[in-house]
């Protein structure tokens, strides 16, 4: 006779819920939050509108029911942001999370709901269930990350002013082939010219050199990921790092990077000898944490729609990237 011992209330084989969500953005670049009523799951939090599936729908049929049902509005274009799973200690969810560029209507709370428009950097005010940390950090992240490298402190000042001129917003420093003091001089060039252009900036270097120098945060290389057991700078310092294979990927998302850069997708000039992942096998890597992740290798900026249905966050770039980029 099978054991008849009742289940308990959460297993590993609980069903997951299929839940969507938007984060919708108005003409100025603000995105609309709700206010979760207290009697439901994770009441009291504040949320990006959306719920669950129902039988036989796909997550953007839910999106566009959920935001009709619940704020009034048509959402009429929307692209992929992140997709995420979530263990709480009662209901196993997967989100999938859309960025709504544009709707018709005016958005009212139609179940009682309070919503606010907020700017992209003020959601880390606000609380919301733990399972959106990555969504808020994605709803912060532009869909192009630029990496300023080369050789020669004097061409890579060059590049970094058409980089800027190009309205990029953010930017990781890594320059490997600088000596520490042209890299210290390049970092002073840089730190000033994006604050006053508004530009995030990482560094590729140290944490305490990051920290110290007036730039945004760090990015780590893999190799420093994997000697880290925990974020080496606190927020409101970002952390980014580089990886190449899933299980650097779950070290990033362990330490609690904000996000993580994954290549090489295609083959590219400046790593000849390495394996390109292809769509298939990034997709697949991507799929399994709940970080938001670059895709990295041979891209173009034409790539970046591929990308975000590849579950990226968009894609980053070196060289051909930074001339592609360019709009003149
Ligand atoms: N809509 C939404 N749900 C979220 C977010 N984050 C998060 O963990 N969830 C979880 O996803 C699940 C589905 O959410 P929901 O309550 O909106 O579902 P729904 O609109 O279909 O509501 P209903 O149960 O009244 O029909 C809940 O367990 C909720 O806690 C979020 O940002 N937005
Ligand atoms: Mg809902």
């Amino acid at each position: 006779m099978p054991n008849q011992r009742p289940a308990p209330a959460m297993t590993p084989t609980a069903p997951i819920l299929e839940v969507a969500a938007g984060v919708i953005h108005d003409r100025e670049g603000r995105i609309l939050i709700a206010k979760r009523p207290a009697h439901l799951h994770q009441g009291d939090l504040w949320e990006f509108p959306g719920g669950k599936l129902e039988p036989g729908e796909t997550a953007a049929e839910a999106l566009r029911r959920e935001l009709r049902e619940e704020l009034d509005i048509d959402a009429e274009a929307a692209m992929p942001l992140i997709d995420l799973r979530h263990d709480y200690p009662d209901r196993r969810v997967r989100l999938s999370v859309w960025r709504v560029e544009r709707f018709t209507g005016t958005p009212k709370g139609l179940q009682g709901q309070p919503i606010r428009w907020v700017r992209p950097d003020e959601l880390p005010h606000f609380d919301f269930p733990a399972a959106n940390r990555p969504i808020i950090t994605a709803a912060r992240l532009p869909d192009h990350y630029a990496i300023l490298d080369g050789d020669g402190l004097a061409g890579l000042k060059t590049r970094l002013d058409r980089l800027v001129a190009t309205g990029i917003s953010m930017i990781q420093l890594r320059a490997k082939g600088l000596e520490a003091r042209d890299f210290a001089a390049l970092v002073d060039y840089t730190v000033p010219l994006c604050r006053r252009s508004g530009i995030r900036l990482l560094l590729n270097a140290a944490p305490e050199l990051a920290r110290n120098s007036g730039a945004d945060g760090v990015h780590l290389t893999a190799a420093r990921l994997l000697a880290l057991d925990a974020r080496p700078l606190d927020a409101p310092f970002w952390v980014a790092a580089s990886c190449h294979n899933a299980a650097e990927l779950r070290h990033a998302e362990r330490v609690g990077v904000d996000f993580a850069v994954l290549s090489p997708v295609r083959p590219t000039a400046s790593h000849p000898g390495a394996e390109p992942l292809g769509w298939d096998v990034f997709a697949d890597w991507v799929d399994r944490v709940a970080l938001p992740v670059y895709a990295l290798g041979g891209l173009l900026p034409a790539d970046v729609g591929e990308a975000k249905r590849r579950g990226a966050q968009g894609i980053a770039g070196i060289r051909g990237f930074l001339e592609g980029f360019a709009p003149q």
